[in-house]
């Protein structure tokens, strides 16, 4: 078992630079099938969800070249398979956005349901909704979600989106940049990497206008080709830096972000008593004094992001007074309650609601990831806390955070990946 032990309660001090966006990188790798060309991606994230895209990309026949640390070069002109392989697709949510783009490049795809964290049932109805209306027939067997536009090529037309939906926004897109006509997306969604999205497939050729609005129109263009696009900082990954240093206390320039995007987060930090200082592409955080209660609704974009709810949890379990969490977006985003609760938080969940009363420390404890972000918020008290911390299942970690380690190193923190052999044997037996 591979694991991170934490010895807690040291403030933060340094320099942290931020990687390219996780949730924007996903769409955009699908993306590259659009395009009859040579890609190239720059500031892409190194983390496990971007390796098997590109993986599941080479499996379809893309040529992907390493150019550095940080760029591939991925060409797609030769693909004629759209069949996606089942056992690479299912660990990820992301794979979904094949559909869109293997429709969008064939006319038909063939790609699994996918996987990604649980948050109590990840629907993509509307992502269907907008296929068929463009003119696809979409049904599951076998396994698969089997999707073939009726006329070989999607037609355009005007979707309007039942709930705000990141996923069936940017799928809708994807499927819309070489269909026949003009797609037009209503109730949009207006996250950062929608709009990251739209300019990567803009760069390349396409027509789209509104991105970053709720109404998008995608006039389809009939050929997408190469060129060189880099992708935005990771605003969650800011995020999540950010909390930690609210946490554990300290001074930390957090580097490479777009601090528009991160208002929604420096507001309510500022709101709890943390300083926070814009720069023109960074922003300084810094945490002297007591930590003040605040409540939260997570919203879609401009609002405050799904994605940093169990991180700011996790200063909100020490701050003083009651907070209130609403999870305004998923069903069940607290699962990682039970865990901060082995730590001494004081939390108390009732469906969408979280009640928050503020302890005055953190204590070590053995804990499990079990989501990517929940993952983050639990290394995040472990910082915080008095003590030592050892987080299991740091997989889930490793999908969306680049180098955490040594990031949070790199500032002061005491953690370290540590590898018992044993449990691994043991695990390769069972
Ligand atoms: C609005 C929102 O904050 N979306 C987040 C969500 O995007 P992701 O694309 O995963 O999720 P959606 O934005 O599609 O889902 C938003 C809501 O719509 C519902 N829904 C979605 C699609 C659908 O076809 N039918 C349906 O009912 C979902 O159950 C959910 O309640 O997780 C991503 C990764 O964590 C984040 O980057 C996004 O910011
Ligand atoms: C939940 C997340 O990832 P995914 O949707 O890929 O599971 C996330 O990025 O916070």
């Amino acid at each position: 078992m591979t694991k991170y032990v934490i010895h807690g309660g040291k403030p933060l001090y340094g320099e942290i630079d931020i990687s390219g966006a996780k949730n924007a990188a996903v769409a955009i790798i699908p993306a590259a099938l659009l395009v009859d060309g040579v890609c190239r991606i720059e500031n892409l994230p190194q983390i496990s969800d971007v390796t098997l895209l590109l993986r599941i990309l080479q499996e379809l026949g893309a040529d992907v070249r390493t150019v550095n640390r940080t760029t591939v070069d991925v060409d797609c002109s030769h693909i004629r398979n759209a069949r996606v392989p089942d056992e690479l697709a299912r660990k990820i949510r992301a794979s979904y956005y094949l559909i869109g783009a293997l429709l969008g490049r064939f006319g038909c795809a063939e790609v699994p349901p996918p996987g990604g964290c649980d948050f109590g049932g990840r629907p993509i109805d509307q992502h269907i909704k907008g296929f068929v209306a463009m003119g696809a027939n979409v049904d599951v067997h076998g396994g698969y979600i089997h999707a073939r536009a009726k006329n070989g090529r999607m037609q355009g037309t005007q979707v309007y989106l039942d709930i705000v939906s990141v996923g069936a926004t940017m799928n809708i897109m994807l499927a819309a940049a070489l269909a026949d006509g003009m797609t037009i997306i209503e109730n949009a969604a207006k996250e950062p990497h929608i709009v990251d999205l739209a300019n990567f497939l803009n760069s390349m050729g396409a027509e789209i206008m509104g991105a970053g609005t709720d109404v998008i129109k995608i006039r389809g263009v009939e050929r997408l080709s190469g060129g060189t696009y880099s992708i935005i900082p990771d605003q969650i990954e800011a995020g999540t830096y950010m909390t930690a240093v609210a946490a554990t206390g300290g001074e930390v320039l957090i580097k490479n972000v777009i601090p528009k995007h991160l208002e929604c987060i420096t507001a309510k930090l500022v709101e709890m008593g943390v300083e926070v200082e814009e720069r023109d592409d960074a922003v300084l955080v810094r945490r002297t004094g007591k930590l003040t209660r605040t409540n939260i609704k997570t919203l879609p974009y401009p609002g405050f992001p799904t994605d940093m709810q169990p991180q700011i949890a996790a200063v909100l379990c020490l701050a003083e007074g009651t907070s209130v969490i609403t999870e305004g977006v998923w069903d069940n985003r607290y699962r990682y309650v039970d865990e901060f609760r082995r730590m001494g938080a004081q939390i108390q969940v009732d469906g969408k609601i979280a009640v928050i009363e503020g302890v005055e420390k953190f204590t070590g404890a053995r804990i499990q990831a079990c989501d990517l972000r929940a993952g983050a918020a639990m290394v995040i008290a472990g910082l915080a806390a008095q003590g030592t911390t050892e987080i299991g299942c740091i997989r889930h970690i490793e999908r969306g955070y680049e180098d955490i380690v040594r990031k949070l190193s790199g500032v002061g923190a005491d953690i370290r990946v540590v590898v018992t052999p044993d449990e691994d044997k043991q695990a390769q037996v069972g």
